[in-house]
């Protein structure tokens, strides 16, 4: 087969003359392109261009513009995957097809090495196949080192490089190769993702919005099980600590399963909270918990404490303000099958913990004897405020009699103090009125963006609070706490969630 080559343009950045030439597939093109270490034709077959070819003119320095997505796709903001193809010529060996196999191991350092593209493909000759080499690393016969020579020898294989054109496809670039191709040149292609069941959420920067649909649709393509691509429209900032959003890509069900824990659970995504970044700290808090503990859930959520502490036998009274939260609440208990030992409050956190928590509280103390090992936890994880309903607990059993089993708090903040672990303990302080100086541990969950940390701090409620108030510290809500915490006294566990 006989093809035009136009070569004008990429003979004038080479220093060769303008003209066009005639080639045969698969010519040797090195001695046409000097010193070029790629060489791109546009091929024409009559008067329409047909292709872009690119192959290393000579044997190149190891980099990856050689696999790179066509640089005539930059700026696409409709999809169109035809234009992501595109012809590579790569060296190959003729090898038996009987001895592929054992060929192809002992040549696997000097073999094609990328992901998504055959290293072994047919010649039209039962007999024979191509092994794809390495253009990076195997330019000519001379290429091969002396082990390699004498593989090729015992196995009677022709040194003879072959050249084999490869067509890339959209299928054969992963998605940051697309996107780095499409997007405009320097700039970020994606902040990241994360996935909550089948939805991907996003949340795009300005300089990506004007691809949006394509970035929805590439991700979605690239990522297996992904059938919906949602970009995130505002902040969390209201209420229920869900967001807006805008479907990307795909379908427009919200109604996501998700496993955190090897437990599952279900809800709607775009009315209720869900970040699976907590696994990790969920699982910590859990693994305080003992069978028959008692577990009280301020800001509960779809459940991912309350149904794993319930699954460990721990009696756990959940609430959540969200009616969406509530519902799919209650809808995961059934799924889990432990709605028996979860009793579920839709209050305000300062209502619950002022009436179903203070009544149940009471109750479990006319049955617990002071020898009783069970433990009560209080967990509150609404970070963004959290600490101020602290004070809810002052003086919540004042008419009762005192009790030595202190129910211990696991409340979360953000800080973006530079001394996060003192931030939150002097906040909890003030709004309990009280010193929690060596009786509290503070955990960092994790870094939500620079300078803007997720802290947990642990301490049971001190008898004074609960009973009677701390009048030392009547009345200080404003003052920060005499004696704090001191850094090395944090447990930090940073590790991924
Ligand atoms: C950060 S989410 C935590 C959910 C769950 N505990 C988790 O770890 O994924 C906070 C939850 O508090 C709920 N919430 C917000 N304000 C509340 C309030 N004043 N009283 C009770 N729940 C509230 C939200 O609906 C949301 O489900």
């Amino acid at each position: 087969m006989r093809i035009f080559v136009s070569l004008t343009k990429i003979w004038r950045n080479i220093g060769l003359s303008a003209s066009a030439k005639k080639l045969t597939t698969g010519q040797h093109l090195q001695s046409l392109t000097g010193q070029s270490s790629y060489l791109s034709i546009l091929c024409i077959s009559s008067d329409h261009i047909t292709e872009l070819i690119t192959m290393p003119a000579h044997k190149p320095e190891e980099d990856t513009d050689l696999y790179a997505a066509p640089a005539t796709v930059r700026g696409m903001t409709q999809l169109n995957k035809n234009s992501f193809r595109k012809k590579l010529t790569l060296p190959a060996l003729k090898v038996k097809t009987d001895e592929i196999n054992k060929v192809m191991k002992s040549l696997k350092n000097v073999a094609l090495k990328r992901p998504g593209l055959k290293r072994v493909v047919d010649l039209g000759d039962e007999a024979y196949k191509l092994i794809l080499l390495d253009p990076f690393k195997i330019s000519s016969s001379d290429s091969f080192d002396a082990s390699q020579k004498m593989i090729l020898k015992n196995y009677n294989i022709d040194a003879q490089i072959h050249r084999y054109d490869l067509t890339m496809t959209y299928e054969n670039f992963k998605s940051e190769e697309i996107l780095k191709a499409v997007l405009p040149e320097g700039q970020d292609v994606t902040s990241g993702f994360s996935r909550v069941g089948h939805i991907v959420h996003m949340n795009l920067r300005d300089h990506q919005l004007p691809y949006k649909y394509l970035i929805g649709q590439v991700i979605m393509d690239k990522n297996p099980g992904i059938t919906s691509v949602v970009n995130k429209t505002s902040m969390i900032d209201n209420a229920y600590r869900n967001f807006q959003m805008e479907v990307l890509a795909g379908e427009d069900n919200m109604i996501a399963k998700v496993k955190e824990n090897n437990i599952t659970y279900e809800f709607d995504f775009s009315k209720v909270y869900w970040n699976p970044r907590l696994g990790t700290e969920h699982d910590r808090i859990v693994n305080l918990l003992k069978p028959g503990d008692v577990v009280y859930d301020v800001f509960a959520g779809v459940g991912p404490f309350a149904i794993p502490a319930a699954k460990k036998k721990c009696k756990v009274i959940a609430n959540d303000l969200n009616p969406d939260s509530y519902k799919w609440l209650v809808h995961n208990c059934k799924v889990n099958k432990i709605d028996k030992n979860v009793e579920i409050f839709n209050l305000d956190g300062r209502e619950f913990i002022l009436g179903p928590l203070k009544d149940n509280l009471v109750k479990q103390y006319e049955v617990l004897s002071s020898k009783d090992t069970t433990s009560i936890h209080v967990i509150m994880n609404l970070p963004g405020m959290a600490v101020e309903f602290l004070d809810a607990f002052r003086r919540l059993l004042k008419d009762q009699n005192p009790v030595n089993i202190l129910p211990t708090v696991h409340c979360y903040s953000f800080s973006k103090s530079d001394k996060p672990a003192l931030d939150i303990q002097q906040r909890a302080e003030n709004f309990l009125g009280a010193s929690l100086e060596g009786h509290c541990s503070i955990h960092l969950v994790r870094n939500v963006s620079p300078n803007k940390e997720m802290m947990c701090i642990s301490f049971k409620i001190p008898a004074e609070v609960l009973y009677n108030d701390c009048p030392a510290m009547e009345d200080s809500a404003e003052e920060p706490a005499p004696k704090r915490l001191r850094l090395d006294e944090i447990s930090a566990s940073t590790g991924p969630q």
